[in-house]
């Protein structure tokens, strides 16, 4: 009837609890639909310290609920209402995750959401520049290709920018396309996705994955359901919304990739970041391999010279898009007060 003391000791602990403790945590956006799932994800990290919770509303219920899960972190949610409630949310925090602004409906590109999620980027990465300017800002807030931009032009303008610490979050490309070759695989591989984040900037590396053969025609399908994995989930969630719980699950896998490379280990990610790789075509920001460190971006490696002809294909193509939206972004900061 009754389970034996030893019994109980191992239902009870669900979470390693071996990991030097490190970080604070912050989330902009955190009673959202990417936010909620993604401050669970977080607070069931135990690497995660402290757990800083914001958004313009229902914030305090959002954290009192994840607040009663049994790792160590705090847990301290404020809205738009608490006085300096963004300032203590930010205050010591070592990463910053954004996922703050409107999602898609069906019908919608990721640049119908410019005028309304540019000023919500603008005006939360220029209270992380007065706040927790050595903060690494992890950017999920669509269109990535516009509102890293926005963010890098912030921190510039304040004078605290500093390139290897602001990121654009893909990682929900390469969940998806993990995911996708998972079945063809038999087995959980890296794939990686580089260029941006929308449409055809997003370009999935098969060439790069070990074991993998494909034909024209998969190729092709497979890259087509990549590019529009997010419409693929919006067009589902029929109005309601745009992918939030493997958005969460990617983003809450990024977060702890940086706070692995704090903690000394050798991580190897993807994101969209400053880079010179295409400076002689004019491109300032593109989504690549990086090495990571304490501080952020370790190395920047140029893309494999084993990618097909058909992917540096699909990289030449995305070029111009990806210009277009990182001017549209810079432009913006730049006419903003
Ligand atoms: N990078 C990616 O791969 C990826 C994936 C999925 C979604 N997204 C993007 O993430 C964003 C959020 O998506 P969602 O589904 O969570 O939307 P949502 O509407 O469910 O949640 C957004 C939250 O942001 C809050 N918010 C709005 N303005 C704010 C401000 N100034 N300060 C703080 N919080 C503010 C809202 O109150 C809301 O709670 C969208 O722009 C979406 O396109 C990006
Ligand atoms: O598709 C969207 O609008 C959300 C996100 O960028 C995604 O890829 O799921």
């Amino acid at each position: 009837m009754f389970a034996s003391r030893n019994a109980i000791k191992l239902a009870a602990r669900s979470f390693s609890t071996s990991v030097p403790s490190q970080s604070k945590v912050a989330v902009l956006g955190a009673a959202g639909g990417i936010g909620q799932p993604l401050s669970l994800l977080l607070k069931a990290n135990p690497r995660v310290t402290e757990l800083g919770l914001y958004d313009i509303v229902n914030t305090p219920g959002v954290a009192a609920d994840v607040g009663h899960i049994n790792t160590l972190s705090n847990v301290a949610g404020y809205t738009a209402k608490d006085a300096d409630g963004l300032k203590k949310t930010l205050e010591g925090a070592e990463l910053v995750v954004i996922p703050a602004g409107v999602p898609r409906k069906p019908g919608m590109t990721r640049d119908d959401l410019f005028n309304t999620n540019a000023g919500i980027v603008r005006d939360l990465a220029q209270a992380c520049a007065e706040h927790c300017p050595n903060a690494k800002l992890l950017i999920i807030s669509n269109p990535v290709n516009s509102t890293v931009p926005i963010a890098t032009e912030v921190f510039k303008k304040a004078g605290v920018y500093d390139p290897k610490k602001i990121f654009g979050v893909t990682s929900l490309d390469l969940v998806r396309a993990s995911r996708f070759i998972g079945d063809k695989v038999g087995k959980v591989v890296d794939v990686p996705v580089v260029g941006g984040h929308a449409g055809v900037t997003i370009i999935p590396l098969f060439s790069q994955v070990e074991g993998l053969s494909l034909t024209q025609e998969e190729r092709d399908a497979l890259t087509h359901r990549v590019q529009f994995g997010g419409d693929e989930v919006v067009k589902a969630k029929d109005g309601l919304g745009s992918a939030t719980l493997s958005m969460a699950y990617a983003g809450a896998r990024f977060a702890d990739s940086l706070m692995r490379a704090s903690a000394g280990e050798d991580v190897l990610e993807w994101a969209f970041i400053r880079t010179d790789l295409f400076k002689n075509e004019g491109l300032e920001f593109f989504s690549t391999y990086v090495k990571l460190d304490k501080n952020g971006v370790k190395e920047i490696l140029p893309l494999p010279e084993s990618i097909s002809e058909y992917e540096k294909e699909l990289v030449k193509n995305a070029i111009p898009e990806l210009k277009k939206s990182e001017t549209k972004g810079t432009n913006f900061v730049a006419s903003s007060n």
